[in-house]
């Protein structure tokens, strides 16, 4: 990675990755990143979406969203959650087309890839072929090819299309600066801080608390504390619809407290639950069980012992 020039504008900006499941997006997402994630509590308001991670560089910040899987609709849910993905695709600033190079372009990919065609001309479309260290230079050259094809049957132009592997790390790099440059200018829109290779359990923690403080900040400023007291995967679970059960204490001052953080017939806990749930699933890439109880631990800020226990 290059020192910018002076004269280089400093780029930020949002990407997602799209293709059909096992294409390999999140493993390449993470590659991207590198062995941190995002911690995104604190999200500019210029996205609803999930930040599965952010790459930092001097000459740019790359905020990579996530979209549900675009699916043949068959049912009405079907359908919301499609609009979701076209919604996102029409938001960010650059797309990238995950196939992988080990399997042959087929119909969930042209499905995609029609549907891609719609989104607005000027988002640049990448396509990016994936998993490159399974397959001979022969093969990655066919499907090359056949991603150019797919391109242009569909009707999309792609700005690049580009080989990489997130397993042995060719090429990542590369992928990082071929997006960089269709990102608007524009200074980080996250702090540098944002990144964070925290223990997962006091990020999750951090992400509850800060799920609990939204809408409450001016009246329980510092007096909320969560302590996440165990991460265990649902046993009994088939291995391709893991479970992971996550049992958190959410910690108050006193108990005039309570009410404010349940709310009115338990919907603001609920909320909270809701919320930060779905920002742990996306930290940790795995569908969650939340268990959140409310306790008061009275006066923690002032007790050393407390204090210890909470994590302080
Ligand atoms: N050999 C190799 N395997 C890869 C590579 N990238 C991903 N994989 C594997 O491919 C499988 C699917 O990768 P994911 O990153 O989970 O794919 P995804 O597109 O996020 O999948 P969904 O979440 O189902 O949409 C996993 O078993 C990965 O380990 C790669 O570059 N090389």
């Amino acid at each position: 990675m290059s020192a910018p020039s002076p004269a280089a504008p400093h780029r930020a900006g949002f990407a997602c990755f799209v293709g059909r499941p096992n294409a390999g997006k999140s493993t390449l997402t993470n590659a991207l990143v590198g062995t941190k994630v995002a911690i995104t509590s604190n999200r500019p308001q210029t996205t609803r979406h999930t930040v599965r991670g952010i790459v930092h560089r001097p000459d740019a910040q790359l905020v990579l969203v996530d979209t549900p899987g675009l699916h043949k609709p068959r049912t009405l849910l079907g359908e919301r959650l499609n609009d979701v993905v076209r919604t996102t695709w029409a938001e960010v600033d650059v797309i990238g087309f995950c196939l992988p190079a080990d399997q042959k372009t087929g119909p969930g990919d042209r499905f995609i890839a029609t549907e891609l065609a719609k989104v607005k001309k000027r988002t640049p479309k990448v396509a990016v072929v994936t998993k490159t260290d399974l397959v001979d230079s022969k093969t990655l050259a066919e499907q090359l090819l056949a991603v150019d094809r797919l391109g242009r049957e569909a009707g999309i132009e792609w700005a690049e299309i580009v080989p990489v592997s997130a397993v042995s790390g060719q090429q990542v790099g590369l992928l990082a600066d071929l997006l960089v440059p269709y990102l608007p200018e524009s200074p980080p829109l996250y702090p540098d801080g944002d990144l964070t290779d925290e223990p997962e359990q006091v990020m999750v923690a951090e992400l509850i608390r800060e799920a609990a403080l939204e809408g409450v900040r001016d009246e329980l400023p510092h007096s909320i504390a969560v302590v996440v007291e165990e991460m265990l995967p649902r046993e009994g679970r088939p291995a391709d619809r893991p479970l992971l059960d996550v049992h958190a204490n959410l910690y108050i001052e006193r108990p005039s407290q309570k009410g404010i953080i349940i709310g009115p017939k338990g919907r603001r806990l609920k909320e909270v639950g809701t919320r930060s749930r779905k920002h742990i699933e996306a930290l940790l890439g795995t569908p969650v069980f939340l268990d959140l109880h409310v306790k008061v631990a009275k006066d923690w800020q002032r007790d050393p012992k407390q204090l210890r226990k909470l994590g302080f």
